[in-house]
């Protein structure tokens, strides 16, 4: 292959945020965003791991910039945006990765696990986007990538409340894609299937809900997927030609289809 080929960037000159990059598949999309040209800010509220990442993307000869935010409070979202514009430009794709989840059925009430799941799923999601959409849309050009689930299409027991932010998710991605398409701007969903990451073994290893462990094992009886594959997924979506939405993509183990 000539260099020249070996060595295009197709987001060379972009500039990502990409929250949840700490671990898991945020850390994957941050990686491969930046193998491939972008300038990324890295959001989340473990500093010392987004340093890390840091350090080995600048290491690979990339751009990266970890910034420490909530995504559940504006006030560090909005500072979030303004200082990766300054720092690195203004935000062409914003890529809404941080999301929890308890596993526990409705009727053993942990009201406090519903409230941050909306919080981190839903209302997070929406600070991000409150703090580009307009900037996007003045530039008639932007990305925004929303990890959702294969629970944004399918109830799972145990996953109420995260399924119900999941199809939130959906949802408002649809119609926010039909009201910024003519000012240039694209809506993604991507739709995981089980990915392994620290936060699946966390909540599958730690769960005490009788009814759901009759349901969940772990590990899992057979390959689940790596975040890499979702990095790749993302990637496809923001490299497309400008007129092309690729508007969601669904990823699933090949042995744990809907
Ligand atoms: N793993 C899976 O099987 C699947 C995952 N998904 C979705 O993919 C996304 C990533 O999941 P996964 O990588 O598995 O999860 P992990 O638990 O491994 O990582 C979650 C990330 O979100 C960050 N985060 C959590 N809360 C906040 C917050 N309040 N503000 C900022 N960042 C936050 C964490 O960083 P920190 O703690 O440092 O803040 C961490 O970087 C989620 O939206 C999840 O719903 C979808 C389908 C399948
Ligand atoms: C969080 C999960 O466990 C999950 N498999 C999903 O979102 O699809």
């Amino acid at each position: 292959m000539q260099s020249s080929a070996r060595d295009y960037k197709p987001l060379s000159g972009k500039v990502a945020v990409v929250t949840g990059a700490s671990c898991g598949i945020g850390a994957a999309i941050s990686r491969q965003l930046a193998a491939a040209g972008a300038k990324v800010a890295m959001a989340a509220r473990r500093e010392n791991l987004l340093k890390e990442i840091q350090d080995e993307i600048s290491k690979e000869g990339g751009g990266a910039l970890a910034v420490k935010c909530d995504v559940t409070n504006r006030a560090e979202v909005k500072e979030l945006i303004q200082h990766t514009e300054s720092t690195l430009g203004p935000v062409d794709i914003l890529v809404n990765n941080a999301g929890i989840w308890v596993i526990r059925c409705m009727k053993n009430l942990h009201e406090e696990e519903w409230d941050q799941q909306v919080d981190v799923n839903i209302k997070g999601v929406l600070n991000c986007i409150g703090a580009v959409i307009s900037g996007m849309c003045e530039r008639k050009s932007g990305h925004i990538v929303n990890m959702s689930s294969e629970y944004g299409m399918k109830p799972a027991v145990g996953f109420a409340v995260y399924t119900g932010s999941k199809f939130f998710v959906e949802g408002m991605s649809r119609t926010l894609r039909q009201e910024v398409c003519k000012d240039g701007v694209r809506v993604t969903c991507i739709q995981p299937g089980d990915v392994e990451t620290p936060g699946l073994a966390t909540t599958l290893t730690t769960m005490d809900d009788e009814q759901c462990k009759q349901l969940y094992t772990y590990p899992f009886p057979y390959p689940v997927l790596e975040p890499e594959v979702i990095a790749q997924a993302v990637l496809y979506a923001v490299t497309a030609p400008d007129h092309v939405a690729v508007n969601e993509i669904l990823v699933q183990p090949r042995e744990g289809p809907l």
